[in-house]
């Protein structure tokens, strides 16, 4: 997937302008940056609801434009910031998914025992027969995930994913992610505001502020203490740990 001389907008206010990166197949991109960056608005032009006012992304060298615009997501699993509106079904499925207890809906077996492994390996499998509504934020997000992986796709757009999650399960997350990103030949982006996680699991960072990309590489390459003290503005240490991984501190 490629974005090209990207200029993303807001109300006609320009928030990114000649933004150009790659992503390749088989890679975990991580997306990082402050606040207010343009990390969601480039995750959402990349899954085609945000057309940048210039510029060109393509997937596969097929370029994203007015006539394949509905059917462009169909290829991507997007898990936006916030998962109460995640459910990533369209209205009509909406609607119909009201009668799915009287509709006897006719799954695959296959598609079933998919859905069950994703469930157990976050161990959801106990709340499956629960509704959305009664599950903590938590949940919620591994349910969304699940619902990412269950589409099947060829890219990974995931905005926060691991932000209600607890410790275990956001490395769980986290090495599902890099496993399927590895087994399925992925394009997986994912924006975090965890620079540990990032380091930990990220084959890329892809450093984003203001709209800019200020640095692109290996986590060990792009998250210089200098860079990093510099956009988020507070004094950042970059430290080795024992295992040879980095550990990003902020000074207080
Ligand atoms: N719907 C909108 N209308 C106007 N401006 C917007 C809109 N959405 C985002 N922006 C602005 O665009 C800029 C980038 O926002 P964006 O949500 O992409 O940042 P982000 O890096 O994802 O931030 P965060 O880490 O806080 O989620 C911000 O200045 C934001 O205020």
């Amino acid at each position: 997937m490629r974005a090209e001389a990207l200029t993303l907008s807001h109300g006609g206010r320009p928030i990114s302008e000649a933004l150009s990166l790659d992503f390749a197949r088989g890679t975990l991109t991580a997306l990082v940056g402050p606040n207010g960056a343009g990390k969601t608005t480039l995750l959402r032009a990349l899954h085609g609801e945000h057309p940048p006012s210039a510029g060109r992304i393509s997937l596969d060298g097929e370029a994203l434009g007015p006539a394949n615009r509905r059917r462009w997501p169909a290829r991507i699993g997007y898990m936006p910031q916030d998962s109460r509106a995640a459910a990533g079904l369209t209205v009509l499925e909406t609607v119909l998914l009201g009668r799915a207890g009287t509709l006897a809906l006719r799954l695959p077996d296959a598609a079933l025992r998919e859905a069950a492994a994703l469930l157990a390996e976050f161990d959801l499998l106990d709340l499956a027969g629960r509704g959305l509504d009664t599950l903590s934020g938590g949940q919620r997000q591994l349910v969304f995930f699940a619902q990412a992986l269950a589409r099947r796709p060829e890219v990974l757009l995931l905005d926060e994913p691991v932000s209600a999650l607890d410790l275990r399960h956001q490395q769980a997350l986290m090495r599902t992610l890099r496993r399927l990103t590895r087994a399925r030949n992925l394009i997986s982006v994912v924006v975090l505001h965890d620079l540990n996680l990032a380091a930990r699991h990220a084959d890329r960072v892809a450093v984003l502020a203001e709209g800019a990309l200020r640095a692109l590489g290996p986590p060990a390459e792009a998250l210089s203490a200098p860079l990093l003290s510099a956009i988020y503005g507070v004094g950042v240490r970059v430290l080795r740990d024992p295992e040879g991984g980095l550990l990003v501190q902020a000074l207080v």
